[in-house]
């Protein structure tokens, strides 16, 4: 053939292409790929992979909705979720949440600036917090029980979940954005994005078949769901206009030098803008303020939808398990403060003081079930005990291998023991390698106190007017996989006490 030199170059680049991209680990030190069954991952992942690690070792290797993931037991891990240099917070959690085109646009630093926001905003106020928000807890938990016994006479029992979304949202609004952004509308909005972005981050994805077995399909659809529509349409357009005018109207407090810090607004807009704001005086640009609604929109997400669902599986199990609701009433009565007016309400000072229910959350939190819901993406070759990780994959421990660990819980792992933690000090928001609910590390939750104490506000205002229990007796798991972000399934029904203690 004439000039066959011709295709010395595209063999070459080819061999150099199949060269970089052939994995340079031999094959004896991958870790096993176990093929487990659509069926198995998303029905029963507990078992299916609690058995494939017992059977093939700590690491194996493991294939779902189209990503190939390594998943690791107890014994490793602390190491990959606190060894960022070797195992990426950032990468895995953009990668597994669909978020990387937005990881790209902000250059990396997304979780850093929405951890120091979340830090300086909220949990460094957390005392004045709870003070302002516990008159909507109040508000909301007794409209409810009102609705409830209606409920128990019409048949139609209101949503407990739909309703304390509500709470959840106007207080993430208040600390976001300030009470004068508390409108109906708003709050329909703050509801709309949290759902959005929980689609898009593929929460409701294990429902659906085509999430399932096609999930680009899945991913591109509600990419544009999401972000061409709802979020242009819905948050863009309501908030907009009244943002961009804020961060106008908060430059200029923060750079004149002329309020107090005391008078300063208490909101976590007015931190952002007053952390972004030029030294040379020149107004916020577009691009910073774009930065700005996405910082916003992820903190809104973060907020309401794991806070609410974490609230809904501490009120079933108390539903199941009735013999708490005595300690947990004396509780109440005895961390309950009395205001100026002589009026009784809870404080910081009384939630940090209510070590019992703080203990059942910690508990129930534990035995949920998580599996896998904290990601790492390998920036090399990893070794781990007698394998090697390739640089480039996605890397999970699974939590309940963690949680149910023998050699630390013993061997009723899997007992429900509702007040052990206040006995041994270990406080819900309190992190470890054999804790990972929040997951662990530089970059565990940094919204941990804040949820805590809303899960206390909504417990403690329902139990103190109110009886949880189950329609049927009994609740089911709606979403084996994915117990941090899906509740459970069943109708909680709160029978009125005929003495409330509020
Ligand atoms: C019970 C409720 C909550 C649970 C179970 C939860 C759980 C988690 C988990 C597992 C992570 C990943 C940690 C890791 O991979 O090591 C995380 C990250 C995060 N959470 Fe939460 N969270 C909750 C509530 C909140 C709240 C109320 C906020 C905000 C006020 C929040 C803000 C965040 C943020 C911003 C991140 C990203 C971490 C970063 O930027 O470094 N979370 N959360």
């Amino acid at each position: 053939m004439e000039h066959s030199y011709l295709l010395a170059g595209p063999l070459l680049l080819a061999t150099y292409a199949w060269y970089v991209k052939a994995p340079k680990i031999s094959k004896d030190r991958l870790p096993p790929i176990i093929d487990i069954p659509p069926e198995d991952i998303f029905g029963r992942p507990r078992e299916a992979y609690g058995e494939a690690l017992a059977t093939y070792g700590p690491v194996i290797g493991v294939r779902r909705k189209g990503n190939l993931e390594y998943i690791v037991n107890h014994e490793y891990a602390r190491y990959v979720l606190t060894c960022d240099r070797l195992f990426s917070f950032e990468q895995g959690s953009a990668a597994i949440m669909n978020l990387q085109p937005i990881m790209a646009l902000t250059e990396g630093t997304l979780f850093r600036d929405l951890q120091d926001f979340v830090r300086d905003g909220i949990v460094a106020r957390i005392d004045e917090i709870v003070y302002r928000i516990w008159p909507l807890f109040q508000r909301d938990a007794k409209s409810f029980i009102e609705r409830a016994a209606e409920g128990i006479k019409t048949g139609q029992h209101p949503s407990c979940f739909d309703h304390f979304r509500g709470t959840i949202a106007e207080t993430t609004l208040i600390l976001l954005f300030g009470q004068d952004y508390v409108t109906h509308r708003n709050l329909e909005v703050v509801e709309e994005v949290s759902n959005g972005m929980a689609e898009l981050t593929g929460q409701y994805q294990n429902f659906s078949l085509i999430g399932k077995y096609i999930p680009i399909l899945w991913i591109v659809y509600t990419w544009i769901k999401v972000m061409l529509v709802s979020i242009p349409f819905g948050f863009m357009r309501t908030y907009g206009p009244k943002v961009w005018r804020d961060i106008d109207r908060y430059q200029k407090i923060a750079t004149s030098g002329e309020t107090a810090p005391e008078d300063e607004p208490r909101n976590v807009l007015y931190l952002i803008v007053k952390t972004y704001a030029p030294p040379d005086g020149s107004r916020i640009g577009v691009f910073r303020r774009l930065y700005i609604a996405i910082l916003l929109l992820c903190l809104i997400f973060a907020a309401v939808h794991t806070t609410t669902v974490v609230s809904q599986w501490v009120l079933y199990q108390l539903a199941v398990r009735p013999e708490y609701l005595g300690p947990l009433r004396e509780e109440l009565s005895r961390v309950m403060e009395e205001d100026e007016t002589g009026a009784l309400r809870l404080t910081a000072a009384s939630l940090r003081e209510s070590r019992l229910l703080d203990s059942f959350i910690r508990e129930v939190m534990r035995l949920k079930g998580d599996t896998i819901a904290t990601m790492r993406y390998t920036t090399c070759d990893v070794p781990l005990g007698d394998v090697i990780i390739p640089k480039g994959h996605f890397v999970t421990p699974m939590a309940t291998t963690v949680h149910e660990n023998k050699e630390i819980y013993g061997e009723d792992s899997r007992e429900f023991n509702g007040f052990q933690w206040a006995e041994q000090n270990k406080e819900a928001v309190m992190t470890g390698p054999a804790h990972i609910v929040f997951g662990l590390g530089r970059f565990a939750c940094p919204g941990r106190v804040l949820a805590i104490n809303e899960i206390k506000l909504i417990v403690l205002s329902l139990i103190g007017r109110a009886t949880p229990t189950l329609l049927e007796g009994k609740f089911t798991v709606s979403d084996p996989l994915n117990t941090v972000t899906q509740p459970p399934k069943g109708t909680l029904v709160m029978v009125p006490l005929e003495k409330p203690y509020l």
